[in-house]
C-alpha cells in the first residue's frame, strides 16, 4: 500500500529537507551506503532503525523526544521508514519500541490538535488515519516491545501490531485514556480494541478509558505477554522467530483476510471521518479542554 496523498506530499518535503537515512547514527561510523555488509543501520530523525537482514527482522526505534507524540513529522518519518522496511525483501518481520525511556509513545501530538486551522486537523487525521491502515495491514510480522507508557494513540500503533509485549513495570500502563480527555475513539480504532479484547471487555475500557497496569493487561488481553524489563528485547526477538517460522504467503494471507473487514469499513469512510474529526476537533468545548490538558501536562514540572 503506497502511502496517502498529504502523507507523501509532506514525505517528500521532508527527503529534500534530507531528513532521512543519515549516519552516522549513535556516533558510529557507518558504511558508504550501498556498503551492504548487513549490519547498516539507518535513521531519520526520529526513527532509528536497526536491520538484521540475516534473520529477516529490523527493530524500529521510535525517538521523538521527549515523548514520541504523533506529530506530522514524526509519522511522516516513521511511514518512510516501514516503508523502506517493506520494500526490501531481507526484511518480512520489525519490532517496534522506544528509544524515549520511561515512554512508548504518548499518542496524538496534542499541539497539533490545539488551536489549529481545520485544514491542518484533516491533514493531520489523515496521517493518522495512514499510519494506522500501513500499520494494520502490513505484510511484515510486527511486534511490539513496549518499554514505557503507552497511552491513546501509543496504543494505537501498539494494537495493530500482531503481538504486544509489555514491560514489567507498574507505570507502563496502555489503553485508549480519551473519554479521559472528554473525546471519543474513532470506529475503526474501537474495532481495533474489539478485534483484540473482545466487546464487552472493550465497553468498560473504552467508556472508563482505562489504562491497563501490566498485570491487569496481560489479564484483559491487550498485551499478549508481559516479562521484566531486561528481557523485553529478547523476549520480543524470540517471539518474532517463532513468527518467522510459518510460511509468509500463508501467514500474510490469512491476516489480510483476518483484518480486511475492519480496515475496509475506515477506507470506504475514510473522508467522512476526516470530516467527523475536523469538526469535532474543532468544537470550542473541546479545543477548550484539550488546551487545559495540555496546560497541565506543561505546568506539571514548575
Ligand atoms: C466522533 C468523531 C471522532 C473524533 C475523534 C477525536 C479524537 C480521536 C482520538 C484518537 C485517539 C488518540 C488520542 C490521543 O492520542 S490524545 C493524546 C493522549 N495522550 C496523553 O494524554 C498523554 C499525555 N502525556 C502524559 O501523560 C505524559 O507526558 C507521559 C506520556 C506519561 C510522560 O510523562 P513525563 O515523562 O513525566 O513527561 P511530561 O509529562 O513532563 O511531558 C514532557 C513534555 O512532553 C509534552 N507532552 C506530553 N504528552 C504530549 C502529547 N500527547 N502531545 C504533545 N506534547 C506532549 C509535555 O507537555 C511536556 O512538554 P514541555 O517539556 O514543553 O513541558
Amino acid at each position: 500500500m503506497a502511502l496517502a496523498g498529504g502523507v507523501r506530499v509532506r514525505a517528500r518535503a521532508l527527503l529534500r529537507a534530507g531528513a532521512q537515512f543519515r549516519g552516522p547514527v549513535l556516533g558510529r561510523p557507518e558504511p558508504a551506503a550501498g556498503g551492504g555488509d548487513g549490519t547498516r543501520r539507518f535513521a531519520n530523525l526520529r526513527v532509528l532503525v536497526e536491520p538484521d537482514p540475516a534473520a529477516g527482522v529490523a527493530v524500529m526505534k521510535l525517538k521523538s523526544p521527549p515523548v514520541n507524540s504523533l506529530s506530522l513529522e514524526f509519522m511522516t518519518e516513521f511511514l518512510i521508514s516501514l516503508e523502506k522496511l517493506e520494500n526490501d525483501k531481507a526484511f518480512r518481520g520489525v519490532v517496534i519500541t522506544s528509544d524515549c525511556p520511561g515512554v512508548f509513545s504518548a499518542g496524538l501530538d496534542l499541539t497539533e490538535l490545539c488551536g489549529q486551522n481545520p485544514a491542518h486537523y484533516a491533514e493531520y487525521w489523515k496521517a493518522v488515519q495512514e499510519l494506522w491502515l500501513r500499520l494494520f495491514l502490513s505484510n511484515m510480522v510486527l511486534v511490539a516491545a513496549i518499554n514505557g507508557v503507552c497511552p491513546a494513540g501509543g496504543c494505537l500503533m501498539a494494537l495493530t501490531c500482531d503481538v504486544r509485549v509489555l514491560a514489567d513495570n507498574p507505570k507502563f500502563v496502555i489503553g485508549l485514556k480519551e473519554t479521559q480527555l472528554g473525546i471519543v475513539v474513532p470506529f475503526w480504532l474501537k474495532d481495533n480494541l474489539v478485534n483484540t479484547i473482545g466487546h464487552r471487555a472493550s465497553e468498560h475500557a473504552l467508556q472508563l478509558g482505562l489504562l491497563f497496569p501490566p498485570a491487569e493487561a496481560l489479564q484483559v488481553g491487550i498485551v499478549d505477554q508481559v516479562v521484566p524489563e531486561d528481557q523485553l528485547q529478547s523476549t520480543a526477538l524470540s517471539v518474532m522467530a517463532r513468527w518467522m517460522a510459518i510460511p509468509d504467503h500463508a501467514r500474510h494471507l490469512t491476516k489480510a483476510m483476518m483484518r480486511k473487514a475492519t480496515a475496509d469499513s475506515l477506507i470506504k469512510h475514510r473522508d467522512a471521518d476526516i470530516q467527523n474529526f475536523v469538526n469535532f476537533i474543532s468544537r470550542d468545548s473541546i479545543q477548550k479542554t484539550l488546551q487545559v490538558y495540555l496546560q497541565k501536562l506543561k505546568q506539571k514540572k514548575g
